[in-house]
C-alpha cells in the first residue's frame, strides 16, 4: 500500500521543526538567556511525530481517549481537529482546550520544567472520549528520546540558579529520565517521574 501523505508529512515535520526552533529562541529570551541558549544545549534535537486516531466511542462516559499525563520531553507542538476532547488540568479542575482552526497547542514538557528549575511548568493533560466522530491529532515532541549517543546531562540551568533559587532537580541523561517515565507509564498519576528527580 502506498502512503498518500508521505510528502505532506515530511513537509509538515520540516515546518514544525522551524516553528519549534523559533519557540526555543523565544523561551530562551523569556528566561533572560541568549536566544540560542536552548538550541545550543540541543533541546530542539530529536523530533518525534505521533499521529493519533481516536475512533468514535459509543459510551464515552465509560472510556478515556488518552489518560492524564504531562509530556516527557522539552516541548510538544500539537495540532488537533475540530472534534475536541483535549483538556488541561488547571487550578484543580479539567479545562477544555477548545479547537481553534489553524491554531497549534504548545505544551511545556517535563524536561523543560527540570532544566528551567520550575520556571516553566509542564502541563498535565488528557483526552476524553467522544462519540461525535473520529478524532485525529498530530503531536510533535522535541526530545532526544532514546538516541543512544546522546551523553549530554540535563539539570537546572546554572544561569537561573542563585542562593534564593537553589537547584530543585538532579542532573540526568534524557534516556534515564525517559526510562523512569515509561516505567511508570500513563497511569493517571501525573508528574511522578519528575518528582523522582527532585532533590
Ligand atoms: O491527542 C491529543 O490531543 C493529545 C495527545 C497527547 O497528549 C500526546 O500524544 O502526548
Ligand atoms: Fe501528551
Amino acid at each position: 500500500m502506498q502512503l498518500v501523505c508521505r510528502d505532506e508529512l515530511f513537509e509538515y515535520a520540516e515546518q514544525v521543526k522551524n516553528l519549534g526552533n523559533t519557540l526555543f529562541e523565544l523561551l530562551s529570551e523569556g528566561l533572560g538567556l541568549k536566544p540560542s541558549y536552548l538550541t545550543d544545549i540541543e533541546c530542539n534535537q530529536g523530533q518525534i511525530i505521533l499521529c493519533h486516531y481516536y475512533p468514535p466511542c459509543p459510551q464515552p462516559e465509560l472510556a478515556i481517549g488518552t489518560s492524564r499525563h504531562s509530556d516527557s520531553g522539552f516541548l510538544t507542538i500539537l495540532l488537533q481537529d475540530d472534534i475536541g476532547g483535549l483538556q488541561i488540568f488547571h487550578e484543580d479542575r479539567w479545562v477544555d482546550v477548545t479547537p481553534t482552526p489553524g491554531a497549534f497547542i504548545v505544551n511545556v514538557g517535563d524536561l523543560l520544567q527540570l532544566i528551567t528549575n520550575d520556571k516553566f511548568k509542564s502541563v498535565e493533560h488528557r483526552v476524553v472520549a467522544k462519540n461525535a466522530g473520529p478524532r485525529v491529532s498530530i503531536a510533535c515532541f522535541f526530545s532526544t528520546h532514546f538516541h543512544p549517543i546522546s551523553t549530554r546531562m540535563y539539570g537546572p540551568i546554572k544561569e537561573l540558579l542563585s542562593d534564593e533559587n537553589p537547584p530543585l532537580y538532579r542532573e540526568t541523561l534524557v534516556r534515564d529520565y525517559l526510562t523512569r517515565y515509561y516505567a511508570i507509564g500513563l497511569d493517571g498519576k501525573a508528574k511522578t517521574a519528575l518528582s523522582d528527580f527532585r532533590l
